[in-house]
């Protein structure tokens, strides 16, 4: 019997590996859910909440996971082309192409969570609106990344959106400026991580923008001189080791102080620093007290020798002054005395001897008075002002276990030559997405009392335009909402104002910054294919973030250099920085070109960013997050509950991936979701029911739209989109 049953899992097992296509195999289902941020062998909670039906039964899950990866692996096999039910049915197997409600709910879900169908990508099926057409107005506020993700994934369930952005361009914080000839420079977002499982490199994948990696090939200079890389490595290591002990910690325990604050990641480095320091300081103790101990002992034992060797030579000199047959007694006596003296003299002499080389030993080895030398410090200081690199925020002012909310693989480092901007802005044009450029808005009425959300907006012309939506999608960044709260007239004012538990959130989450200093010369005195990255480490600590990385793209001869942590809110005139910049390059190569062009940032001034991106801060708890996320929410009596009407996004409501255009993407996905979610229904679990939980006949004044059609589909009728 048992022979039976392993001969027919052993059948199954073929047949599921032949029916797989070539690329459906097992490692491919695996890698497609990992590249999906999702386990392969598990389904999320958040699945798990949207899909009670499987809760119970191992074999549901199992079917669940075989048709979600498939799913997955048939749309990242094609993202150019939506995924559809029918295409994943095509790629499955009996017995599990059979559940055709399973496979479009599925479908349906990860859609609707943008986890597949996101992006530049032809649609094959009718949109079709699931919401009464009162609801069906958006207006998101702000077209960077985060707005046109919440605004090309609205379209796609239906909604009407309007983008209004404040300034003449898109992107936010992702901001390409052509320099006098026409060469790229970015002046904001230039460097794209974790690519291997984010949303952003479906985006690069869609549109098929030149790409080039970054960070290659890191050359190091100190006042204009190359670092030694042997030192280089040494230090690189200890930095390694102190950063792994602050995420143990980070994950293994809570770090506050006295007042209830986080450590900074700043004085929690110089605490692990100053462990070291202080074993070192233990170690060279001991060092010099074995040192005294062994010193002493050889000189005891030295004394000792001299003493024996005196008293066998006075008992030899009286025995020789003896005449023969004198005190045969005394003269016996004496011989045996200088026996046992010259015995104890040979232990004594070895006794000697060890303590002898023990000294040699520690004088040969002596311990480290200091952990680290001085000089070595500026390498120290040059990691730590990486770290406020990728934080975008002094490194006293981070909270020390942020890396334990943070997905931290970072991955190969992609930079795109168009700049990340060109990227949304093909996005936005694939998707036909109703921007309203010069469109600044001053007030945000969400007050009960009208029927949805009135927008007082600002036209490039200076006219004052009411605008209304149901519903609102705010991606406005995270300096912004601190004006907002401090009532600064240069951000828009929320009528009535933000509740108290969102306003603390905004108070205690970060806001940080790195500016840069991009030149153009005219030609690239660099070698292009090597040092094309380099790091200047400044010699001293408290400018450790000053112009301390540079990098160009290949090919081009526009080369950047960063302004971070302290250094970043400097007050220096733009001339100085771009001189000081002007002059660590010519430290470095001697012989530079001609400066065409150059352009320094100021983002803490842009009155659309007031700052580069959010960090969490010595205040920042993880529930500021879901505040931060949390809709402004108004009664409603027909429902008898409340429903969104202004809905947040951006990096700052994305606590995995705060401060990068990743985060922001996902953050609008997750807000379109959410008001999808809310209005719509979750379409794949209740088709039979409207929006508005109605269930049973229509409304006279909520009519709601049939026009469904579908262009391409499984054999019976697909539900509604
Ligand atoms: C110098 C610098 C370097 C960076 N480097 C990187 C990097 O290498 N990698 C990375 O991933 N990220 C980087 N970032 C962060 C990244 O740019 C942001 O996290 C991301 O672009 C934020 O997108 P968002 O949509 O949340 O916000 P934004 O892009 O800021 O979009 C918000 C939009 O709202 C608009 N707006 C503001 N106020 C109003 C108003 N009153 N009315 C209408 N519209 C308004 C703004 O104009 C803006 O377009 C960097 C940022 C800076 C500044």
């Amino acid at each position: 019997m048992s022979s039976e049953t392993g001969s027919s899992e052993h059948d199954d097992e073929e047949v599921r590996a032949d029916s797989l296509g070539p690329r459906m195999d097992e490692n491919f289902l695996n890698e497609s859910a990992r590249r999906s941020r999702m386990p392969h062998d598990r389904p999320t909670e958040h699945e798990l909440a949207f899909f009670p039906e499987i809760w119970d039964c191992k074999t549901a899950i199992e079917i669940f996971l075989m048709i979600r990866n498939t799913t997955l692996a048939t749309w990242l096999t094609n993202q150019w082309k939506e995924c559809t039910a029918a295409d994943v049915r095509n790629n499955l197997f009996p017995p599990f192409n059979s559940d055709l409600d399973m496979i479009q709910n599925i479908v349906h879900y990860l859609s609707r969570h943008a986890i597949i169908n996101f992006g530049r990508y032809t649609r094959v099926i009718k949109i079709k609106p699931r919401m009464f057409r009162q609801q069906r107005d958006v207006i998101v506020i702000g077209a960077g990344a985060a707005g046109i993700a919440a605004a090309t994934q609205l379209t796609t369930f239906g909604f009407n959106v309007i983008m209004v952005e404040a300034r003449n361009r898109i992107g936010g914080r992702a901001q390409n400026y052509k320099s006098k000839n026409d060469v790229v420079m970015e002046l904001g977002a230039d460097s794209l991580r974790n690519l291997e499982d984010s949303p952003i490199a479906t985006l690069m994948h869609q549109v098929q923008m030149e790409q080039h990696a970054a960070f290659d090939n890191q050359s190091m200079f100190i006042e204009g001189k190359p670092v030694d890389p042997k030192r280089d490595r040494l230090i690189a290591g200890m930095y390694i080791s102190a950063r792994g002990a602050l995420h143990w910690q980070a994950h293994n325990r809570e770090h506050r102080d006295e007042n209830g604050k986080f450590i900074s990641r700043q004085q929690a480095y110089e605490n692990v620093i100053n462990l070291v320091e202080r074993g070192t300081h233990i170690k060279y103790f001991n060092y010099c007290k074995s040192m005294e101990e062994v010193a002493r002992a050889r000189e005891y034992h030295f004394n000792q020798m001299a003493q024996l060797r005196m008293t066998a030579m006075l008992a030899e000199k009286r025995v020789d002054q003896m005449k023969d047959g004198e005190d045969p007694l005394l003269r016996r006596s004496l011989k045996r005395d200088i026996v046992t003296t010259m015995q104890k003299f040979e232990e004594v002499a070895q006794a000697f001897e060890t303590a002898n080389s023990h000294l040699e030993l520690l004088k040969k080895n002596p311990a480290s008075k200091q952990y680290m030398h001085p000089m070595d410090f500026r390498n120290w200081n040059f990691l730590l002002g990486f770290e406020e690199y990728l934080y975008g925020a002094p490194l006293e002012k981070v909270q020390f276990s942020c890396d334990a909310h943070k997905n931290k693989k970072h991955g190969v480092v992609t930079r795109l030559t168009d700049g990340i901007a060109a990227l949304l802005t093909s996005v936005a044009q694939k998707r036909n997405l109703d921007i309203r450029l010069n469109h600044r808005v001053r007030t945000i009425d969400w007050s009960p009392s009208h029927r949805g959300v009135k927008l007082s907006v600002e036209k490039g012309d200076g006219e004052i335009v009411d605008m209304n939506a149901a519903f609102v999608i705010s991606t406005l960044p995270i300096g912004v909402l601190k004006k907002t709260i401090q009532n600064d007239p240069r951000a828009p004012k929320f009528t009535p104002p933000l509740p108290e538990e969102k306003v603390e959130a905004i108070r205690c989450l970060g806001s940080g910054l790195i500016n840069k200093c991009v030149l153009q010369y005219d030609k690239a005195f660099w070698e292009p294919s090597d040092r094309y990255h380099f790091i200047t480490i400044s010699p001293n600590i408290r400018t450790r973030g000053s112009q301390l990385l540079w990098s160009a793209v290949p090919g081009s001869t526009v080369i950047t250099t960063y302004m971070v942590g302290e250094s970043a809110n400097t007050t220096l005139d733009d001339q100085i920085i771009i001189d000081m910049a002007k002059d660590a390059l010519e430290k470095i190569f001697r012989q530079t070109g001609t400066l065409i062009d150059a352009k320094v940032t100021h983002w803490q001034d842009d009155e659309f960013a007031f700052g580069s991106g959010s960090f969490m801060s010595l205040r920042t708890e993880m529930k500021h997050f879901e505040e931060l996320c949390h809709p402004l929410e108004v009664h409603d009596e027909k429902k008898k509950r409340a429903m969104p009407r202004v809905l947040f996004a951006g990096e700052h409501t994305c606590p995995s991936y705060t401060a990068t255009v990743q985060g922001a993407w996902m953050s609008g996905a997750r807000a379109a979701a959410d008001l999808a979610n809310e209005i719509c229904g979750v379409g794949f679990t209740d088709l039979t029911m409207d929006a508005g939980g109605r269930g049973d006949g229509k409304d006279e004044e909520e009519e709601e739209d049939s026009d469904i059609e579908f262009i391409e589909d499984v054999d019976r009728p697909m539900p509604e989109q």
